[in-house]
């Protein structure tokens, strides 16, 4: 929606270190498909889980937001084990956004918003004004107050993903994590939810595809290849070309656009 004013950031958000160790995981009975995988999240920083298809970055994401087990290892966050947790206190430290979305499309946005608040609440009671308060103001955030009414199952899929951060917002996580949040949105809401994602006083997860957008976007990265750690730390100094042909077998190139000095990726099949 061209003309809106960009994202804002709502205010008063609490951050939390989130810390791997040794995460493995595997199905029941078959070998791991992630092995030996850490690292910190600190509170407040953006993390980029990068790496090809089937990598493993939804899987690692499971075992962050707690739908996984881990076979081995821990998930704390600020020392607390996440599986010594109740799910209601997990919920209330971890929110995700996922690919793959609600399919209570009879629902209008603002009752979907509204369950970012389950956690929050005491059995089956309603909304109070302060819960109403915090759906109001992520919807603003999210540039959604017009969509207020609408029934979730008309939207467009760019719509919906708005709508999936909008949620995890009322949330009010310490930990925001998000598989490819930029799936479906278009080159401004792909860059109005990534700048979002940087004014948030959370810290935050994400898988990407787009590596430019890794660079611009995250302070640190983790590059997954065939379920292990290849590489993590401060995105500019982990995304070296050796490093991105080795992760996705091809050949990369870093140029530095002018007069930004920015870096940027261009992309071609290994020979
Ligand atoms: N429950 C499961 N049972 C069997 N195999 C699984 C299961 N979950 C994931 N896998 C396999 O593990 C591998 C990693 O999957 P995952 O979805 O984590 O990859 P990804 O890096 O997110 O990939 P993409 O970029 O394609 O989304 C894939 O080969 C997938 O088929």
């Amino acid at each position: 929606m061209p003309g809106n004013p960009p994202f804002q950031a709502p205010e008063g958000q609490k951050s939390a270190l989130l810390e791997a160790k040794e995460l493995s995981w595997g199905p029941k009975g078959k070998p791991d498909l992630l092995s030996n995988v850490s690292f910190r999240a600190e509170p407040g920083r953006v993390l980029g889980i990068v790496g090809s298809n089937g990598a493993g970055k939804s899987t690692l994401l499971r075992l962050l937001y707690r739908f996984h087990q881990p076979r081995t290892g821990q998930v704390l966050i600020n020392d607390q084990d996440i599986w010594g947790m109740s799910p209601r206190s997990a919920a209330q430290k971890i929110a995700a956004v996922l690919q793959e979305q609600p399919t209570d499309f009879a629902l209008t946005v603002w009752e979907i918003v509204a369950l970012g608040r389950t956690p929050h609440r005491r059995g089956f009671a309603q909304a109070g004004s302060e819960d109403k308060a915090i759906i109001e103001n992520a919807l603003a955030t999210l540039n959604l107050q017009d969509f207020a009414k609408r029934s979730f199952g008309t939207l467009s899929g760019g719509e919906r993903q708005r709508v999936m951060v909008a949620r995890a917002l009322a949330q009010e996580p310490h930990i925001l994590i998000l598989d490819e949040p930029t799936n479906h949105l278009d080159i401004r809401h792909q860059l109005e939810v990534l700048s979002l994602l940087r004014r948030l006083n959370m810290t935050i997860i994400t898988s990407l595809h787009d590596l430019n957008l890794v660079g611009e976007h995250t302070d640190d990265v983790l590059v997954l290849a065939n379920g292990q750690c290849l590489a993590f730390g401060p995105s500019d100094q982990v995304l070296t070309e050796p490093l991105v042909d080795q992760a996705f077998g091809i050949t990369s190139r870093i140029q530095r656009l002018m007069p930004s000095d920015q870096r940027h990726f261009t992309f071609h099949l290994a020979r």
